[in-house]
């Protein structure tokens, strides 16, 4: 990574190569280690390569998501999100918010697949009505789709699985630190999105292909085209360009590692741009613990501490009372997927929806 020694800007992202974690050299982990401390203390973003996801499988994760993105709005609407109450399936252009503004994208959204607890008991947290199935494509429609997708989840789930493992190391943590969070009642989320070209739609609401935020989860694994647009914001305010590097995934860190280490390891603002005359894909999965899961908040070692306060505190355009923040992982995640996706919050909750003040 290039630091820019006045200010301590990152002017790119580092790299960082997965197979040294992955090996069995004391050194070569230990290296590694040491090297995601530091793209987590001044970045927060960081480039992963040899993540051993094949090339080939990604590519043809593209192609299955280009071939659905192509159907008709009437065919991709058959599994819109609006018809789920547990915020799983397919979302039109303009439907999505964030930073209380129309984001300029099309998306279908995943999470484990799971049986209903619906109708909840009176006692149950709201946030379990995000347990339920999941909503596919017709396969005769997008051949290989769904293998292809629930592929991608298992393997992009054991990369950034790892990757916990080795923050656990970074902040001198027991390497199994955070696996009680996580396992099978994980309730991890995947997102496949298309970015119209500006020319394809007008540019509306906030003009960008995705506002400013910070991710929701412990980590996320972004796997994206060519075309370019990811912005994250540095500490400064100003906006640095995930430029496309083929074959490597983007990761950073969530809302709730930043709770977990009392904003040592900060959750990175970033937004997406909209391309002038080239649609984007993107594929980001967002590693989550299990809805459950109480997200401690832990003391950092004061070495580590001292390393992240030679910086200056992080300018992010995310106001701090939207922040992702309760315990108790389940609310945030509903917070989280509720402010976002408005319409099917008043559409299956229309109380919910009136006590926030949403009217529809
Ligand atoms: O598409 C991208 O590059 C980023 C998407 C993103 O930040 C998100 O969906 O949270
Ligand atoms: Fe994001």
């Amino acid at each position: 990574m290039t630091i820019d020694s006045n200010a301590r800007e990152p002017l790119s992202l580092p790299i960082l190569d997965y197979s040294l974690l992955q090996s069995n050299d004391p050194d070569a982990q230990s290296g590694f280690i040491s090297e995601l401390r530091s793209a987590l203390l001044d970045s927060g973003f960081f480039y992963l390569t040899n993540h051993g996801i094949p090339l080939q499988e990604l590519d043809s994760l593209f192609d299955v998501l280009k071939r659905f993105f192509t159907l008709p709005l009437e065919i991709k609407e058959e599994i819109a999100m609006e018809k789920s109450p547990h915020f799983r399936g397919y979302t039109r252009l303009g439907e999505e918010i964030t930073d209380f503004k129309a984001d300029n994208r099309e998306e279908l959204d995943y999470a484990p697949e799971r049986a209903s607890l619906r109708p909840l008991p009176a006692t149950s947290p709201i946030y379990q009505n995000l347990h339920g199935p999941n909503q596919w494509p017709d396969e005769a429609l997008v051949p290989g789709f769904r293998d292809g997708v629930l592929r991608f989840q298992a393997r992009a789930n054991d990369v950034a699985l790892a990757i916990m493992s080795a923050i656990a190391r970074s902040l001198e943590l027991s390497p199994r630190f955070f696996e009680e969070a996580f396992g099978e009642k994980s309730h991890n989320r995947l997102k496949l999105v298309r970015y119209p070209a500006a020319g394809e739609t007008g540019v509306q609401g906030h003009g960008l292909g995705v506002g400013p935020h910070k991710d929701g989860g412990y980590l996320t694994m972004l796997f994206q085209d060519a075309v370019g647009g990811l912005q994250i914001q540095t500490r400064m305010g100003s906006w640095l360009s995930a430029t496309p590097i083929r074959g490597t995934a983007v990761i950073n860190i969530g809302q709730q590692l930043e709770r977990l280490t009392k904003r040592v390891y900060v959750s990175t603002t970033h937004r997406v741009l909209t391309h002038s005359h080239s649609e984007r894909f993107s594929v980001p999965f967002f590693l989550c613990p299990h809805l459950d899961a109480v997200i401690p908040e832990i003391d950092v070692p004061a070495w580590i501490l001292d390393r992240a306060r030679e910086h200056h505190e992080w300018t992010s355009d995310v106001p701090t009372r939207e922040l992702l923040q309760r315990e108790v992982y389940g609310e945030n995640a509903w917070r989280g997927i509720t402010r976002s996706h408005v319409g099917v919050l008043c559409k299956h909750y229309p109380e919910e929806a009136k006590r926030r003040g949403y009217v529809h």
